[in-house]
């Protein structure tokens, strides 16, 4: 999200309704017949599933028990795990991750957002003045590419941009995971922020797939799709100031954190990776107990909490005030301001003063945007990537739970 110094107004992450789709599978094409060999490496493992195979390769019915033998075991195969590398835009105003999609492959760069649940790419269906240096989706160059009929798809995000289009299922892969007939976004229209914004290809929301917006049946997302593949359904943010961090799925790489993971309970209610922190300090003073209710949010740009807290953290900010034209709390660049720390079950995360300091707002560099800014009007706060990127973060599908470490 950028909700650049200008652009903090009040909109909502789109929201959609019930179940997904469920991936569809296609049968296998032509025929082929090869001469055999021992395959040397091949380990006789398990063996109802060779059985069953071996029905399957004559096309005998298979008996719903050895069926039923071969689905266990399939489940507890051994699954596996991802790591994909995230860019870091100037300012890390956002995070940009490649992705794969199609036969043969289309490469495209797209923002990782846990605050939305769409996976939706420029494409060759919008007009081309509303692409402007964008890498495009072509569903007609993709051999695996399957037209979702009569689906549709409409977003609009907190900073007011929007987008929508149509739906195909398509391969994607991101790292080393593969996920065939994930539902792919295909844009029709982007708002001028997107088409503005040239290394950005699209959005892979990795939120909860109940704010999926595709109509008529909403979408399972990436993650959804691949959790079952994964070897523990989690993926992890190592976003970095101003240098590459990474997403990983399925494993807690114990070398990317210090100290302990802090658990706190998620609420997904309403499809965000909600928690709650039990308070703040600002600089190095004691924690004060206050409830804050916000969601892990890596497609915002900024740490946006209640108004009490920002004029709180600012009165201890020399020169700080709230500049009307600039839509928020500004204050000299130096010297720098004192951490912000808020707390994440009986843990503490700290945001260092020098990543409060967001963005100078003039070219004599005199004057800097806050990285802490009100959630006024939004209804809950947003911990954004000025928060995340302090952190190494856990999100737990599994147990629902989010982990803060340091790092
Ligand atoms: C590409 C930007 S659009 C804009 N430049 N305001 C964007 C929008 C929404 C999210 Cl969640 C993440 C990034
Ligand atoms: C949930 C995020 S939007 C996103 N990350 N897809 C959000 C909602 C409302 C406002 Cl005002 C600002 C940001």
């Amino acid at each position: 999200m950028l909700l650049y110094p200008t652009l903090l107004t009040a909109a909502f992450a789109a929201t959609g309704m019930a179940a997904a789709a469920p991936a569809h599978t296609t049968g296998n094409k032509g025929t082929a017949s090869l001469v055999q060999v021992r395959n040397p490496n091949f380990e006789f493992r398990h063996g109802p599933l060779a059985l069953a195979k071996a029905y399957q390769k004559f096309g005998a019915p298979i008996p719903e028990d050895l069926r039923a033998a071969v689905a266990r075991f399939r489940r507890n195969q051994k699954r596996q795990t991802g790591t994909v590398e995230t860019d870091a835009e100037k300012h890390d105003v956002e995070y940009l991750t490649p992705i794969s999609i199609g036969t043969p492959p289309q490469d495209l760069i797209v923002d990782f957002d846990t605050g939305s649940s769409d996976l939706w790419v420029f494409s060759t269906e919008m007009a081309a003045k509303d692409i402007k240096g964008q890498a495009v989706y072509d569903p007609n160059n993709s051999s695996t590419s399957e037209k979702l009929q009569g689906s549709t798809w409409q977003i609009t995000y907190g900073d007011g941009s929007s987008s929508s289009g149509d739906v195909y299922l398509d391969t994607v892969t991101i790292g080393n995971l593969t996920v065939p007939n994930q539902a792919v976004e295909a844009a029709k229209k982007v708002s001028d922020e997107f088409t503005d914004d040239p290394n950005n290809d699209g959005l892979l929301g990795l939120g909860f797939s109940s704010i999926n917006t595709v109509q008529p049946t909403p979408q399972n997302t990436f993650f959804d799709n691949v959790k079952k593949n994964l070897d523990t359904p989690l993926f992890t943010t190592d976003l970095k100031h101003g240098a590459p961090g990474s997403y990983n799925f399925g494993y807690i790489d114990p070398a990317a954190y210090i100290g302990n993971i802090s658990w706190t309970p998620v609420d997904n209610s309403q499809g965000f990776w909600g928690f709650t922190s039990p308070g703040y300090a600002v600089g190095t003073e004691t924690l004060r107990n206050h409830s804050i209710s916000g969601i892990a949010d890596t497609g915002t740009t900024l740490l946006l909490l209640p108004k009490s807290i920002v004029k709180a953290y600012y009165s201890e900010v020399q020169g700080a005030q709230y500049d009307s034209s600039q839509g928020g709390y500004v204050f000299p660049c130096s010297p720098t301001p004192p951490d912000f720390v808020f707390g994440v079950n009986n843990g503490i995360v700290t945001v260092p003063g020098d990543m409060v300091l967001y963005a100078p707002i003039d070219s004599a560099n005199q004057n800097c945007f806050g990285g802490i800014q009100s959630d006024t009007g939004i209804g809950f706060s947003i911990f954004g990537d000025v928060a995340l990127k302090t952190s190494f973060v856990v999100f737990d599908a599994g147990g629902l739970q989010l982990g803060w470490a340091a790092k």
